[in-house]
């Protein structure tokens, strides 16, 4: 596959633009990956591991000459991170981010991209409950969604030229606008992610099931709930204080869903209870029958690829 940019740059070396990396250098779809983080510890194992080509000491210094730079730190850290590059983007150079939140991103970065550079913020819907550089892999993005949420006026070419980035890492690309991003996400994956840091922590409440039973019992719904649970306390930290309008609204739906099983259990509403899971089971079968499911070994079959 030929390069789609000359020289891509890598703010913050973790989970995403870790996996980036590897995805971008493994199809050589750059001149050269340029790779920092902000402590020198992670730039030591980015070096030792040989995460990009190049890792330096700062941020302003990856930018320089750098056709594609991408944000890859804790959402609540973009904006910082961006008046610290704006004065030494390459004029014509795209900016990117992977942040899980794009409204206020978008709010906190866009005042520091200067005239001359686009700026195309992507959140990619991939992930594990790993972080830090020696948590990336080359497969992270096949087969995933990575939506793209250009502001109005960026030109055209600058979006294609990230999808097509994307799409050779084994991406699908979807544009969405930054307001809808932020609701969908809410509900498939922040307000999921809150609710099993609540369950975990209700688990370890009740100390006399924690210690051993917890961990020796556990039934695999309540493993996949530890899992999520062990996801990163600073990213999801920032996930929140940021998509607070639209978490909150999810979250207020939820409480009245539960409160009215709640209700249904301690009154014995059988019908209620079997009538809504009934519903709940039809709409994973409708994933599945759609072709949704990403973790389908046929996924994206209709989605342009063979
Ligand atoms: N982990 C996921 O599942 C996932 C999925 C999609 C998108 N994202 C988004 O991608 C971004 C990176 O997530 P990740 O999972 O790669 O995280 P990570 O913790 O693995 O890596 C984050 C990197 O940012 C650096 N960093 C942390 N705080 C910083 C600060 N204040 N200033 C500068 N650098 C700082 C860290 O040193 C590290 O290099 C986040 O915005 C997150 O919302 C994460
Ligand atoms: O698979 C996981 O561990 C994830 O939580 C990944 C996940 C998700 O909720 O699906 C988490 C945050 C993102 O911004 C995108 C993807």
């Amino acid at each position: 596959m030929s390069a789609v940019y000359e020289r891509v740059a890598l703010i913050g070396l973790g989970l995403i633009a870790g996996s980036m990396s590897l995805a971008i250098r493994r199809a050589g779809l750059a001149g050269e990956v340029v790779g920092t983080a902000r402590s020198p510890e992670t730039r030591a194992v980015a070096a030792e591991i040989g995460l990009c080509d190049r890792i330096v000491d700062t941020a302003t210094e990856a930018v320089a000459g750098a056709d594609l730079v991408v944000l890859a730190v804790p959402v609540g850290a973009m904006g910082a991170v961006a008046a610290e590059i704006g004065p030494y983007l390459a004029p014509g150079a795209t900016v990117t981010d992977v942040g899980s939140v794009k409204k206020s991103v978008i709010e906190a970065v866009g005042p520091h991209i200067p005239e001359g550079v686009h700026f195309v913020p992507g959140h990619p819907l991939a992930g594990t409950e790993h972080s830090g550089p020696r948590s990336g892999f080359a497969e992270l993005f096949d087969n995933r969604w990575c939506l793209l949420v250009p502001v109005p006026g960026t030109e055209p070419e600058a979006v294609a030229r990230l999808r097509a980035l994307w799409e050779g890492i084994g991406a699908h690309v979807e544009e969405m606008d930054a307001e809808h991003h932020d609701l969908v996400l809410a509900v498939t994956s922040h307000a999921p992610h809150l609710i099993a840091y609540t369950m975990v922590g209700v688990a370890d409440d009740l100390r006399r099931v924690t210690d051993s039973e917890v961990i020796k019992y556990s039934a695999a719904g309540f493993r996949d709930f530890t899992r999520i649970a062990a996801s990163d306390p600073t990213m999801w930290r920032d996930v929140f204080l940021t998509n607070k309008e639209a978490t909150l609204e999810i979250l207020g739906r939820f409480t009245e869903e539960l409160f009215a099983l709640q209700r249904a259990i301690r009154t014995g509403d059988g019908e209620q209870l079997f009538d809504y899971f009934t519903r709940t089971r039809a709409i994973r079968r409708g994933i599945i029958e759609a072709g949704q499911d990403t973790d389908a070994p046929d996924f994206g079959r209709g989605h342009g690829k063979t």
